[in-house]
Parts: structure tokens; C-alpha cells; sequence
């Protein structure tokens, strides 16, 4: 056993501890972090929803997620059975005030066994419209006053819009102070996510080419294979744009775009990230058309299976204009990208699961070889794979072989996988513990996410606006709507879609 300074005492509120997010990442990531001995040494976790659950059937609903999801696959189950005594499942409604006894009930119960005070997490794992109702009803207890040992988690998209947004950090700084709130967006626990800052900061090699004068354009991919996966009703009130370009896809662009950080502050980093959604350049109303495109996906076969459309899943209406895909173009107006397009795309039912971002630089000033075709002129480039591969590739031209001066582009790989394997932990488990010890450096600060949302909200509030006519407009298993390839070949470029990882 590993020996590893844990977090203090905690009992772990999860509202939505009968939902997806709980089930495919929460308790797996729990369950990793038991395994590899980070859980406190007392901790209690209560999963909150209306459905109605014994804690027998919630601990079996929850190994069921951790087998098929967990980065173990299930490999070692045989301490489940200790984890799980700690694992208990209380059935209320959030809107409900008179069911909150349950919740200071079960922290007395628990201060009691401990003969300690422990800190206290209040998970929000639910859709943004209920939070308001749930975060009021939290702040009227009294163990939210307790500045050093309670804390409040809010899942994104935090709020529905700019003005949602806003009025939530309002009341949560109502009742908790800054350091008790953590704005949780998972792609920054990322592994791969976070070496982008050590691959920009840490080497003098890149940083010289990283800018308008060497990179040509930048695109970011955030392909997901899956459909709806039962989360209509969630969905239905979120779409594409809103539930993966407002939050991980612009915090992956801050990433890439940002100046060096003086240090490794978490103030100073956000700083850094704030100024590019602050310069990223508004795109107006009347430009959303050229900007970006939405898409929904139809009917169809998904690797040899049947798949209903999208307005055929639980929980959607039949007549639906929530976008299941979006792809914009970014232009970021200050001196390092003036005139370098950042294309992003999202979507659900795509040809295969991929996170990756890719710059491709300028092409040589002159070329002196035998020109076999145009992609030998734009051979360089660099992509970072975030999942499901994790490694950063470097393309550019070899020699051929042989007695002519033939030439081939060639990949020089870093694998992250090599060095990490199954070690690596899941997003959720390194922000999960940085919660228990009260660390938000890789959380959102209030005006990141008002920023974000500023960005993105001409596009909704066009797309919202304005009926779609072609929907559903991409078949599953493709790589989205044609308008997503029009988007770029206006620009003379093309989507880099990249073999699936091994
Ligand atoms: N799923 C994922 O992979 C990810 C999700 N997220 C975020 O997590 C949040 C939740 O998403 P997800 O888990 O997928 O959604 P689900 O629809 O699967 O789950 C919603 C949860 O909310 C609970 N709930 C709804 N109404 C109430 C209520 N009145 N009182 C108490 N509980 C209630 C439901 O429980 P019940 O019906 O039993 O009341 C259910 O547990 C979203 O903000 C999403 O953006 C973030 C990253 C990844
Ligand atoms: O936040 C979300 O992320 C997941 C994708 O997360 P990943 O870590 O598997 O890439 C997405 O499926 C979900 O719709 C969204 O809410």
C-alpha cells in the first residue's frame, strides 16, 4: 500500500448520485482514489435523488458504472465491498426544504462516530436550472457558514447563459465565500490537458513558433462516439455549443493561446486564461451564419448497430432543434494569433471518440524537393491527443529510402500512455481530491466562466432564434454535417481526422 498524505475527515454530498455523471465517473474516480489509498482515512458518501433506491440496489446500480467505467475495468473489485460500507444513498428532492434535516442528520451522525468535525462537500451533480434551488436551500444551513470545511461543487455548464450565470455567482456568493465555491469543468484534470503546460512553459523548443508568424491555423476536436446515453432531459435544455464548447473546448483553447504565467499561481494562470476569452474576437449576430455550424444527428447504423435520431430518444421532443454537434471558427484579436483561425468542433454520434488539437504551421518558404503534392508543403504539424490516446505527435518530411530524393511526412510520437498506463489518474479523481483539500487551482473562477459564456453567446442566442431547416443533417458514425467541412474549406482548409487509437 501506497503511503499518501490524505485529506482530512469528509462526508461527500452527491445531488444526482442516481444520474449518469455519478454513475460513469464520480464513484468510479471515488473508488480509484479508495483503491489507491487518497480517500481520507473517515469518509462517507451520500448519493441524493428522488428515484428511489435500498443502499443495496444503489451499491450494486454504482459497481455495475465502476466495472464497465472505471480505468481499472473492474480489475479490482475485490474491495468494493470495504468501499462501499462507506457508500449510502438518500432519497429526496432537492426542491424540497424540509428534506435538508437528512443531510445535517447524517454530518451529525458522522462528527459523532469520528468525534471530529469533517469537512463537507456538497456536490452538485445535476442539471444547471436546479442548482439555484438547491445551492439556496444549502446555504440556509448552518454548516455552510463554516468557511474552512465546507464546500460547494457546481458541475458545468454553470448556468444556462450569460445572464444565469451571472445571477448564480451572485447568490452562491450570497452564502459561501470564493474559496468555499469550486466551478468544476473535468477537461482541466485531464492528465494530458494539463501537460499542455508543461509541454508550452517547460520547453524552449516550441514557444519561438507558437504564434501568427509560424502557425497557419489550430483546430480542436472533441469527437464523442457515443449518443445520448439516456440524458434527453438533460440534453434537451443544453445542446452541443452549450454543454462542451462553453466549457472544456474554450478552457482547451485558453491552453493552447495563453501567455507563459509569471508562476504556477492559481490566480495567475486564470489571469492569463481570462485575457484570451477576453480577446477572443465577437463574432456578431449576422455572422453567426459564417461562423459556425449546428448539426443533429438522424437515424442510422452505428458500427454494425441500429440507432434511433436524436428526436426519437427518451425525453426528446419529436420536433427537437437542440444541436447534438457544433463547429465554429475563433479568431483571438491580439498580438500573438492577429489573423489565425481556431476551428472547434463537437458531437455526439461521431465516426469515433477522439479529444485532440492540432497546429498546423505555415508551409516552408521555399520549396526546393520535387513537389509530389500539395500536403507536402503543409506537412508540419503538431498534434496533442488528449483521450483516448494520450500522446503529442510531431509531423514533418523525411527522406525517402532510396536513390532518388523522394520525399514522405513521418510522425515522431511521445506516447503518455507508455509512461503512464493505467497509473494515470481519471480527471475526476485528481479534482475530487483537490475538493477534499480544498486546492482550486484547476477550478473556474466567476469571471472565466462570464467570459466563456460573453463568447458564446451570439451563437445562441441565433441559434435559438432561428428554426434550423435541415435538421437532422448528419448520419451516426460520420463526422458530422457537410456545413462543418464548408466551414473550413471556405478558408482553402480541411479537418485533420486522425486514425482511431489503438
Ligand atoms: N454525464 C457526464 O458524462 C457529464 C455530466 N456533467 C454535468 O453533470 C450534470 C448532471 O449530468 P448527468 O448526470 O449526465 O445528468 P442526468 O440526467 O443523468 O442526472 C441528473 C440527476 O439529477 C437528479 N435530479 C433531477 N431532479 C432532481 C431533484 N428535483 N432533486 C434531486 N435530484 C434531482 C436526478 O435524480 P432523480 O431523477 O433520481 O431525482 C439525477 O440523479 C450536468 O450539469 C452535466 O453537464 C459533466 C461532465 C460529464
Ligand atoms: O461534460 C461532458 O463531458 C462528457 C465527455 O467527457 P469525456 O471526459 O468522456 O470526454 C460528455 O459526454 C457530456 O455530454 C458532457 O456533459
Amino acid at each position: 500500500m501506497q503511503t499518501n498524505k490524505r485529506p482530512p475527515a469528509s462526508v461527500l454530498f452527491i445531488f444526482g448520485g442516481s444520474g449518469d455523471l455519478n454513475y460513469r465517473k464520480l464513484t468510479p474516480a471515488l473508488y480509484n482514489l479508495f483503491l489507491d489509498s487518497w480517500m481520507p482515512e473517515q469518509f462517507a458518501i451520500a448519493g441524493i435523488g428522488r428515484s428511489a433506491y435500498t443502499d443495496d440496489a444503489y451499491h450494486g446500480h454504482l459497481l455495475e458504472g465502476v466495472t464497465k467505467f472505471s480505468r481499472r475495468k473492474g480489475k479490482q473489485n475485490g474491495h468494493w465491498a470495504e468501499f462501499s460500507q462507506h457508500v449510502s444513498y438518500l432519497q429526496m428532492d432537492g426542491d424540497d426544504a424540509a428534506a435538508y434535516h437528512k443531510i445535517t442528520d447524517l454530518v451529525k451522525q458522522k462528527e459523532e462516530e469520528w468525534g471530529i468535525h469533517p469537512n463537507v462537500i456538497f456536490y452538485l451533480a445535476v442539471a444547471p436550472q436546479l442548482v439555484p434551488s438547491i445551492a439556496t436551500k444549502l446555504g440556509a444551513l448552518k454548516i455552510c457558514s463554516e468557511k474552512s470545511t465546507t464546500r460547494i461543487v457546481v458541475e458545468k455548464p454553470f448556468g444556462h447563459n450569460l445572464e444565469s450565470a451571472h445571477d448564480l455567482n451572485v447568490l452562491l456568493s450570497s452564502m459561501f465565500a470564493e474559496e468555499q465555491i469550486f466551478r468544476i469543468d473535468h477537461y482541466l484534470g485531464k492528465e494530458t490537458v494539463q501537460n499542455i503546460l508543461a509541454l508550452r512553459f517547460a520547453n524552449a523548443l516550441f514557444e519561438p513558433l507558437w504564434n501568427r508568424n509560424y502557425i497557419d491555423h489550430i483546430q480542436i476536436t472533441a469527437a464523442e462516439s457515443v449518443g445520448l446515453e439516456g440524458r434527453g432531459g438533460y440534453f434537451e435544455h443544453a445542446g452541443a455549443l452549450r454543454d462542451m464548447v462553453q466549457n472544456h473546448i474554450l478552457q482547451i483553447l485558453c491552453m493552447i493561446a495563453m501567455e507563459p504565467p509569471v508562476s504556477f499561481d492559481a490566480n495567475e494562470i486564470r489571469n492569463k486564461k481570462v485575457d484570451v476569452l477576453n480577446a477572443i474576437r465577437r463574432i456578431t449576430k449576422e455572422q453567426v451564419h459564417d461562423f459556425a455550424v449546428r448539426g443533429q444527428y438522424s437515424g442510422g447504423w452505428k458500427k454494425g448497430e441500429k440507432v434511433v435520431g436524436y428526436r426519437q430518444e427518451e425525453g426528446v421532443d419529436p420536433h427537437s432543434h437542440i444541436d447534438t454537434f457544433a463547429a465554429v471558427k475563433f479568431y483571438i484579436d491580439n498580438w500573438r494569433w492577429q489573423g489565425v483561425p481556431i476551428y472547434v468542433r463537437t458531437g455526439k454520434y461521431l465516426n469515433q471518440k477522439a479529444t485532440n488539437i492540432t497546429l498546423q504551421f505555415k508551409s516552408a518558404p521555399h520549396y526546393a524537393f520535387p513537389t509530389e503534392s500539395a500536403e507536402s508543403w503543409h506537412s508540419n504539424r503538431l498534434t496533442i491527443s488528449i483521450q483516448p490516446g494520450m500522446d503529442i505527435s510531431i509531423r514533418f518530411q523525411a527522406k525517402r529510402p532510396g536513390q532518388t530524393m523522394e520525399l514522405d511526412p513521418v510522425d515522431m510520437t511521445f506516447d503518455y500512455d507508455e509512461v503512464a498506463g493505467e497509473h494515470a489518474p481519471e480527471a475526476y479523481e485528481t479534482l475530487l481530491l483537490d475538493v477534499m483539500e480544498g486546492n482550486a487551482t484547476l477550478f473556474m473562477r466567476n469571471d472565466q466562466v462570464d467570459a466563456a459564456w460573453k463568447v458564446i453567446t451570439p451563437i445562441l442566442e441565433t441559434w435559438e432564434g432561428r428554426s434550423p431547416q435541415d435538421f437532422p443533417n448528419y448520419a451516426p458514425d460520420s463526422w458530422g454535417p457537410d456545413g462543418a467541412d464548408a466551414l473550413l474549406a471556405r478558408d482553402g482548409h480541411t479537418w485533420i481526422n486522425l486514425p482511431p487509437a489503438l
